[in-house]
């Protein structure tokens, strides 16, 4: 019938390089191996990165850890000795603050120096963290915040990182830690989802001009995530996004840490660690690589079909909640004051 439309090579030719595709990414290729790299990792003394630290640490990688919290970080370091795999790995870890650009490079600078200054050949940033409320309990000061916890404290690192591997002409991997608030968006999240945001557009510049070194970038996706973060932020989190984001159960620290270094391994731009995350990733691809083409094809059905589904529910989630917001906004003073 399809030669009667005048369709059928047209057809066939595309089912057919669709297969090729498919089967040309399931084609096994020499993985990145951590064993005697040396990584780096932001936020390394807690949730996802201290998970990180200690997956590549069992993987014999040389490992340094940056956070702010000295007391965090002896412990994390004493937990990174503990699944220390031989007497020869490098294990540190260094106290700066990564929302500043200066301190940023300091920090690279610092860990490159018990490497004979050889810069790190992966840098791992994980370091972030999200305060969730009302956008109009926001300021200026909060907002700026936010984008600092959110894309500046992994924006100035990747480009410290940048600079140290072009001007000492060698190679490496940036790999940025996203969510999937990077894709899309909900009540309470307005000065998270913002910078998150951000950092997808910064890894796909960074990943088309990085070819020119020989160099990848990397940006994991995922959920929530059952760290110390995630307990801190459910603190002021307000009642309706508790509320719409119970259906993503938080995952561990240590599963999450596992598929972003798999996702690094299979060379994944966007790394998608759960089937949430990749049905989302699937619906707003942009011109971004496809994964599995065929797989990506039925993720992004789903997303096509169930994302605007979920949408309508949340909104008149949203919608219910429009009293109770006002008496809680009405309690806290809120319409007497002038800002
Ligand atoms: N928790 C979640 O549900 C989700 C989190 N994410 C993202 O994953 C990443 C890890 O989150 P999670 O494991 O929850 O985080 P945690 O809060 O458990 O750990 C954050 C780490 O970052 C460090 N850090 C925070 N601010 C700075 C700073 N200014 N300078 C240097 N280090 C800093 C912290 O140490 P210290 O405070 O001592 O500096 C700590 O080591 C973040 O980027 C987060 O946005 C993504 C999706 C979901
Ligand atoms: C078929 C389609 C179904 C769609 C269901 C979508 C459910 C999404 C729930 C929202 C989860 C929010 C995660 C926040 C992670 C994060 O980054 C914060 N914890 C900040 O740290």
């Amino acid at each position: 019938m399809l030669q009667y439309l005048g369709l059928e090579n047209g057809v066939i030719t595309l089912i057919l390089s669709t297969l090729v595709l498919a089967l040309w990414k399931m084609w096994p290729t020499k993985k990145w191996d951590p064993r005697g790299q040396f990584c780096y990792v932001t936020g390394g003394s807690s949730g996802l990165g201290l998970a990180v630290a200690i997956a590549l640490t069992k993987r014999g990688a040389h490992v340094t850890i940056v956070a702010r919290n000295e007391e965090r970080l002896a412990k994390a370091l004493a937990e990174l000795e503990k699944t220390r795999q031989s007497s020869n790995q490098i294990l540190r870890s260094y106290s700066f603050s990564l929302t500043d650009a200066d301190a940023s490079h300091a920090a690279l600078e610092a860990a490159s120096k018990d490497h004979g200054n050889k810069y790190p050949d992966t840098v791992f940033m994980c370091a972030g963290a999200a305060r969730p409320g009302f956008f109009v309990e926001e300021d200026a000061k909060s907002m700026q915040k936010g984008m600092d916890n959110t894309y500046w404290i992994q924006a100035y690192t990747a480009l410290a990182y940048t600079k140290q591997l072009v001007r000492s002409q060698t190679s490496g991997k940036l790999v940025f830690t996203c969510s999937i608030l990077g894709y899309m968006s909900l009540i309470g999240y307005s000065t998270y989802s913002p910078g998150k945001h951000a950092l997808r557009g910064l890894a796909e510049s960074l990943r088309s001009e990085l070819i020119l070194y020989n160099s990848s970038v990397h940006i994991m996706f995922s959920g929530n995530i059952d760290s110390p973060g995630y307990v801190e932020e459910n603190r002021t989190k307000p009642k309706i996004t508790l509320e719409i984001e119970s259906t993503d159960k938080p995952t561990a620290p240590d599963v999450l840490a596992k598929e972003l270094i798999n996702g690094v391994q299979r060379g994944d731009f966007h790394i998608a660690p759960d089937m949430l995350s990749n049905i989302i990733r699937s619906s707003t691809t942009g011109a971004t690589p496809h994964h599995n083409v065929l797989l990506d094809v039925l993720y992004a059905l789903i997303g096509w079909i169930g994302l605007p589904l979920w949408r309508r529910g949340v909104d008149s989630t949203v919608l219910k909640h429009r009293k109770e917001h006002k008496d809680y906004l009405a309690t806290r003073g809120f319409f007497k004051s002038t800002d």
